[in-house]
């Protein structure tokens, strides 16, 4: 459900019990603003862009002119970045006003699109707006954050001041900008990226021939430099290739898919076969959504908020985004699908029931995108997604472009891979499954009995200003720990599986404002979640999973920004300790000696597994072994051995230098030295 942050007040400290100055985090300072913004003020905080795509007509093309899966490979490389061919397309049809085998129309010139002509008579008639018919919508009150495509072109809403303050906040307020002190350092991670046919990353947005309104809208999203999953995701997802995609926590893998989608979807409009059939629908036929583009995840809150993100991009546009997740009034959704709904945001069990009520029909898809799909798994979602992907109406992979997203890559994953991506790019932004060097991470051996008095130790010596995470194993002890901060006078909330949702969706907002400056958590938070100003993330209980741990992590240290992350260690999480010392590892941390003994005394009793292993799935075979570069299994897969004939890499040594992590947040007690371990006393750890 849509909570409009710019409604609430921040000045609201009922929850509060600590202390009657309310905190306000940066990204929410200064709201609302005293005057409102405006495009043109959003235009000037670029230098050069100013949406004018003209100039960069030499550069890769974002878009990859229109394409068609059967000739999708015979070209050149070079006709995946050539701007305004369609070399792709089937030579069947002619640019301009023709579609390929995925629905797409040739490349539209952006010269065609018309702003500010929402009311235009001339368009009424065959205007479609979100798939119906314009002349059916009567009845339903136009949401004047979208425009709609008419007559082949695309037709932009008016600006709105008000909407584009609340979608985009206050471009005056310095603490609104979304990118981190580190962000540029992205640009030495390493990237490869293999399969057939590989495009050209672009190097910046100014040369990616975005669609006009999709360059402003990244503009007003403060959004300067692609992160490096950007830069490559907008040429291989520009170009209709599928594509695998694994990439840090925290380093916009949403703008990854989002932005190829919208560039295409913005350029060529809706599917043709859905425009015909909402034409010739009777008044009597039962109203059915038919978005173009789905995106499963796995949580509530994730799709929440990957559909808050979608309508940034979709801003002004006929690209109607929507969300339909369980746990929340099911009416609601439906009547928000009706208004209109092309890029549908789900999570799979919500999905289905709409589907099987007839509600939601698949069959116009044209671009597929599972994000955090081995969370989807783990959470037992596949006879869901397979009954979405390959048993309703959705478009084969040969008809649909498929996109898969992930910090981590298990085996299992990469078998559904298999099965739902054709002729697919592996891309890996950094060691995948690894870590970002932006959070230093700190393990400390605290028995089960003392964590309570340590956490108490930790949270004295954060500083004010930032949001603390701390995650837990169980509901229970979710709110056990929860009220114990309470009483401590810590302004404390939860989240977990057994609270209402919209209990959940509150704890979550009282969390992003700073009303409360710590939550509690089960890994229904571990996953995507974007909480600007989250500086420390404790891990109270560690996960079983070592892939879980990257995760909850990652909600820390995001876009660029440091953080810090400590986890509890005792003998209860010696299945994963293997793992952790990889991990810690491939991010330059401080691996303390005595967990180096407890991995040795672990290996000799069978216990612990590396990064091969996945602790939650019975050894189910995930991550990725230390020091195995090579990451795509295909090779592993004898019916595709042969794809992964190229590989391309950026090749850069990494610049980023070992932290200074001194251990100095031992809070006092162990002092980093760990409980005595007596080697010539045969003693045990566990
Ligand atoms: N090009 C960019 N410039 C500035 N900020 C960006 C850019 N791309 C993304 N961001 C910001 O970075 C943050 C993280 O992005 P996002 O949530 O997409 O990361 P992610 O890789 O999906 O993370 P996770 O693996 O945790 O799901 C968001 O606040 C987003 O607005």
């Amino acid at each position: 459900m849509y909570i409009n942050i710019a409604e609430l007040s921040v000045n609201d400290s009922n929850s509060s019990k600590k202390s009657s100055s309310t905190y306000i985090p940066p990204h929410l300072r200064g709201k609302p603003p005293t005057a409102p913004i405006t495009h043109e003020s959003a235009m000037e905080r670029t230098t050069s862009w100013g949406g004018n795509l003209a100039q960069h007509g030499s550069q890769p093309n974002l878009s990859g002119g229109g394409n068609s899966r059967t000739n999708l490979h015979s070209g050149s490389r070079d006709g995946y970045s050539s701007r305004g061919q369609s070399n792709y397309q089937d030579n069947n049809y002619r640019q301009n006003n023709n579609y390929n085998n995925r629905g797409y129309r040739g490349n539209n010139s952006s010269l065609d699109v018309r702003d500010n002509n929402y009311n235009d008579n001339r368009f009424s008639r065959t205007t479609t707006w979100a798939g119906r018919r314009d002349d059916r919508s009567n009845k339903t009150q136009r949401n004047p954050i979208y425009g709609m495509w008419a007559n082949g072109k695309h037709v932009y809403a008016q600006k709105n001041p008000r909407i584009e303050l609340s979608l985009f906040g206050n471009p005056e307020d310095a603490d609104n900008t979304p990118t981190g002190i580190n962000f540029e350092k992205y640009d030495d991670i390493p990237v490869e990226a293999s399969g057939n046919d590989i495009p050209q990353p672009i190097d910046s947005f100014e040369d990616s021939d975005l669609e006009p309104l999709l360059a402003q809208n990244i503009v007003l999203a403060g959004y300067t430099v692609p992160t490096p999953v950007q830069k490559w995701s907008a040429t291989i997802g520009g170009a209709g290739r599928d594509m695998m995609a694994c990439a840090q926590t925290g380093s916009g893998k949403t703008g990854g898919f989002l932005f190829p989608i919208l560039n295409l979807s913005f350029k060529t409009g809706p599917h043709p076969g859905r425009e015909l059939e909402a034409n010739n629908r009777t008044s009597h036929a039962p109203s059915k959504a038919m978005p173009i583009a789905l995106i499963l995840s796995p949580t509530r809150e994730l799709s929440s908020q990957i559909f808050e993100e979608s309508r940034k991009f979709c801003y002004r546009s006929w690209v109607h985004p929507c969300v339909v997740y369980g746990g929340s009034d099911i009416g609601a959704q439906i009547s928000q699908i009706n208004r209109g709904c092309d890029l549908l945001v789900a999570t799979p069990g919500r999905l289905v029931d709409m589907i099987d009520r007839g509600l939601i029909s698949l069959k116009f898809i044209q671009f597929l995108v599972l994000d955090e799909a081995d969370r989807m798994l783990d959470m037992g979602f596949e006879p869901q997604i397979r009954k979405i992907v390959e048993s309703v109406d959705m478009p084969g992979p040969l008809e649909r472009q498929t996109l898969m997203f992930s910090a981590t890559f298990p085996k299992d994953i990469q078998h559904l891979a298999r099965d739902f991506l054709n002729d697919y790019i592996f891309l890996s932004v950094g060691r995948v499954g690894s870590t970002s060097e932006n959070i230093t991470q700190k393990i400390e051996y605290v028995e089960d009995e003392d964590k309570h008095s340590v956490l108490l130790d930790i949270l004295k010596t954060i500083e004010q200003g930032g949001l603390t995470l701390i995650f837990v194993e169980t509901k229970r002890m979710a709110d056990i720990l929860n009220n114990f901060l309470l009483d401590n006078n810590y302004n404390s909330t939860s989240i977990h599986g057994d609270r209402t949702q919209r209990e959940r969706e509150r704890a979550l907002e009282s969390f992003r404002s700073g009303r409360c400056t710590i939550m509690v958590a089960t890994a229904v938070a571990a996953r995507g979640l974007d909480i600007p100003n989250v500086t420390h993330v404790v891990n109270f209980d560690l996960p079983s999973d070592i892939d879980d741990y990257v995760h909850r992590i990652g909600r820390t240290g995001r876009a660029g920004n440091v953080g810090i992350a400590t986890s509890f260690f005792n003998r209860n999480n010696k299945n994963i300790v293997r793992g952790l010392i990889d991990l810690l590892k491939e991010a330059n941390q401080e691996i303390p000696s005595w967990l180096t003994f407890v991995a040795r005394e672990a290996q000799g009793f069978g216990n612990s597994k590396g990064r091969g292993g996945r602790g939650g799935r019975g050894g189910g075979g995930g991550g990725f072994s230390h020091g195995n570069n090579n990451r795509d299994y295909r090779t592993n897969f004898n019916n595709q051995s042969s794809n992964t004939n190229n590989t391309r890499t950026n090749n850069k040594p990494s610049q980023f230098q070992k932290s200074t992590n001194n251990n100095q947040g031992n809070f006092g007690f162990n002092s980093g030295a760990p409980p005595m371990y007596d080697s010539s006393s045969n003693s045990s750890w566990f």
